[in-house]
């Protein structure tokens, strides 16, 4: 079983990988790849979900998801967001949110979009024995008051991430995800840090990079400008489909191998 100690020792040795799943057969073929840690992302609202943001995911779903992706694992670490609002207003609200993803769900740590209301909490849930993954830079939860845009291009916007990121650190974060801002910061913060970074649209000087996963196979129907597909699965996808829909209306699927006739029955 991987560790959240196994993956703090990975600084330095080799890169980090790191793609979500949101079911049982991704979470399979994203760990025979190799990949380290497996994200049930909140991403499920827009890839899954169909929803145009993160905020109306609920914590039943990201409970069922992460159920699902943890019943298709068997060595990587499982990591699930806790969805918009499932933390910070209230502290037992918080408690029990993050322990359901790991008592009922399986999960072995929670990844939390941080900010300055975030360190206590993160620390607090670590003292409990719930690893914190955390998060800085673009967090899509605060999708109506930050946009999409990259963050951390100012010189106080900078410092403010640069001095959450070593605030989270202190405060118990296992790692630290920065998302979406400029390679020089993310390479700054990664010197900085003990904990390893894992980066998404924050250059190659992260300790690990991150992923959704429909982005780096080619599912996706658009991604973001920092992604990557690295195979075309969508268009794959579409030929299957055509070659069924095609079988079906041309007579030639179900042949003979797929079907079975019983002699014995009497059908006069
Ligand atoms: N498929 C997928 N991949 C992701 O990486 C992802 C999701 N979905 N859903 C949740 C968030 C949303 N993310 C996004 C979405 C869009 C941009 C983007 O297009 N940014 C542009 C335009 C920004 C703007 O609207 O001003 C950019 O140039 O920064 C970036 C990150 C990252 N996350
Ligand atoms: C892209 C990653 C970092 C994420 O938070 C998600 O998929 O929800
Ligand atoms: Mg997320």
């Amino acid at each position: 079983m991987t560790t959240v100690r196994d993956v703090r020792e990975m600084v330095g040795t080799e890169p980090i990988t790191m793609l979500t799943a949101y079911d049982a057969t991704t979470a399979e073929l994203v760990e025979d790849a190799g990949v380290d840690v497996i994200l049930v992302g909140d991403s499920l609202g827009n890839v899954v979900l169909g929803h145009d943001s993160t905020l109306p995911v609920t914590m039943d779903q990201m409970a069922s998801h992460t159920a699902a992706v943890v019943r298709g694992t068997d060595d990587a670490l499982v990591v699930t967001d806790l969805p918009f609002l499932s933390v910070g207003a209230d502290r037992g609200d918080s408690v029990e949110n993050a322990g359901r993803l790991l008592k009922e769900a399986g999960a072995n740590a929670v990844k939390i979009e941080s900010g300055p209301h975030t360190v206590e909490l993160t620390e607090h849930l670590t003292d409990l024995g719930i690893p914190v993954m955390a998060h800085l830079g673009l967090t899509p939860q605060h999708v109506n008051r930050l946009g999409y845009t990259r963050q951390g291009t100012t010189q106080d916007a900078a410092e403010e991430i640069r001095d959450l990121a070593v605030a989270h650190e202190d405060a118990g974060a296992f790692a630290l995800v920065l998302e979406h801002v400029p390679a020089n910061l993310a390479a700054a913060i990664t010197a900085d840090l003990e904990i390893p970074t894992i980066g998404i649209g924050a250059g190659p000087d992260c300790d690990g990079q991150v992923l959704v996963v429909d982005d780096a196979v080619g599912l996706s129907e658009s991604a973001p400008p920092f992604a990557e597909a690295f195979g075309n699965v969508r268009d794959a996808y579409a030929d299957a489909l055509d070659g069924y829909v095609d079988a079906v209306e041309g007579g030639q699927f179900p042949a003979e191998e797929h079907c079975h006739v019983a002699d014995d029955l009497d059908l006069d």
